[in-house]
């Protein structure tokens, strides 16, 4: 097998196309919140969701009509073209590479909108070699487009081959930005006996150990995650390749409860964000994605504690050293970009004293 060398890796593949980038950028995106550009009520609100929200997307694929895929395309580029996006990133997920859609996706939405899209999130993603495909050509049509600053691949983990490929799929490209979780599709690909579109099963658990021999007597039941270790295993496969992981969808909307469950699981694991597909997650994304006071109050006296970085000390009892000042930076790094970006999070930040 023929491997790139690195500076190969980091040169266009067509010419004119921008400079590939050498580390992605780490901006915010607590939520990503889908829209079908189709649909004109949602697609009314999204100027005014500008500013709300980390990244807006304008989904073609799955929940789209397929009478309404071509509707949904050139709505995406009218609003693109109409909307001045400030912070907001604006990013689209295109038809799955074997649809009769997806070529026609790329070719307008690259050469009519191209400076204003950050990322291109491909669906049911099997391998490298789907990147591969997804990488030269965007290189040709940004090149044809005139677009001056590549444009990235985020890739959905959605079957069991993308599952059993991830490290090669995380590493694939320097476009890859992140991976997210596809839990309805990896469920359906792997024939997991569920029907939902994400968050647990009250059938997956574990049960205590009969007390006193009687099995039929009062146990506790927990509740398993059911996506524990496809999580685990997308948040090894990013951070070793210097892209960025996401939990997906929850579908269901009513149960604002177990989404932020879901949500923190995902956070607490190593995700950045998640997606939003009402605009009632946005508001709990972007709270649970966010360190909170007491995190960073905690962060920030084991560093002002640790003086160097080097050595241990006790606080409140317990052992801080290198380790768990590294942890604590990675909080208080978070806190730092996310307050230039959230003038509400920055004064909550501020106002932290540490004792
Ligand atoms: C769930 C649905 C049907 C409920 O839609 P609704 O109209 O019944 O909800 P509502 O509560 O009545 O909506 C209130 C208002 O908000 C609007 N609205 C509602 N949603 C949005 C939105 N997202 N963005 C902007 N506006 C929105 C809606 O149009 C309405 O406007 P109105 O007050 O003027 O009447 C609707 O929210 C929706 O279609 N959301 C997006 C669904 C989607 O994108 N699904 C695909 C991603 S998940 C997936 O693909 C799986 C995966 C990864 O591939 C795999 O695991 O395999
Ligand atoms: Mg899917």
């Amino acid at each position: 097998m023929s491997h790139k060398s690195p500076k190969d890796f980091f040169a266009p593949l067509a010419v004119g196309a921008p400079a590939p980038l050498r580390e992605i950028p780490a901006r915010p995106s607590r939520a990503i919140h889908f829209f079908d550009p189709s649909n004109p009520k949602m697609a009314a609100k999204v100027p005014a969701m500008v500013g709300t929200v980390d990244v807006l997307l304008g989904n073609l694929e799955d929940a789209v009509k397929a009478d309404n895929k071509v509707a949904a395309r050139e709505g995406l580029v009218k609003i693109a073209s109409e909307t001045d996006f400030g912070p907001t990133q604006l990013w689209t997920r295109i038809n799955s590479l074997d649809s009769p859609w997806v070529l026609d996706d790329l070719i307008t939405l690259v050469t009519e909108i191209g400076d204003k899209l950050d990322v291109v999130m491909v669906p049911k993603v099997q391998g490298p070699e789907d990147i591969h495909y997804v990488d030269r050509l965007l290189a040709q049509l940004e090149a044809k487009g005139g677009v001056q600053r590549p444009i990235l691949i985020h890739a959905i983990l959605e079957t069991a081959r993308g599952v059993a490929n991830v490290e090669e799929i995380a590493s694939a490209s320097p476009r890859m930005q992140g991976i997210s979780l596809g839990p309805a599709d990896l469920a359906a690909d792997r024939k997991m006996k569920t029907t939902r579109v994400g968050g647990g099963h009250p059938g997956y658990l574990v049960r205590q150990d009969p007390v006193d021999g009687d099995i039929h007597g009062q146990r506790t039941v927990f509740q398993q995650d059911l996506w524990h270790y496809t999580i685990a295993k997308m948040v090894d496969a990013c951070a070793a390749a210097g892209i960025y992981p996401y939990y997906g969808p929850f579908g269901d909307i009513t149960d604002v409860v177990a989404a932020e469950d879901q949500f923190r699981n995902a956070f607490l694991l190593g995700c950045v964000g998640t997606w939003s597909l009402h605009p009632k997650q946005i508001e709990i994304a972007n709270r649970v994605f966010s360190p909170s006071v007491e995190d960073i109050k905690h962060a920030r006296r084991v560093v002002a504690a640790m003086g160097d970085g080097t050595g241990a000390v006790m606080l409140d009892g317990k052992m801080e050293d290198d380790a768990s000042l590294k942890q604590c930076l990675v909080l208080v790094d978070l806190a730092e970009e996310l307050a230039a970006i959230d003038p509400k999070l920055k004064e909550l930040y501020d106002a932290i004293e540490v004792d």
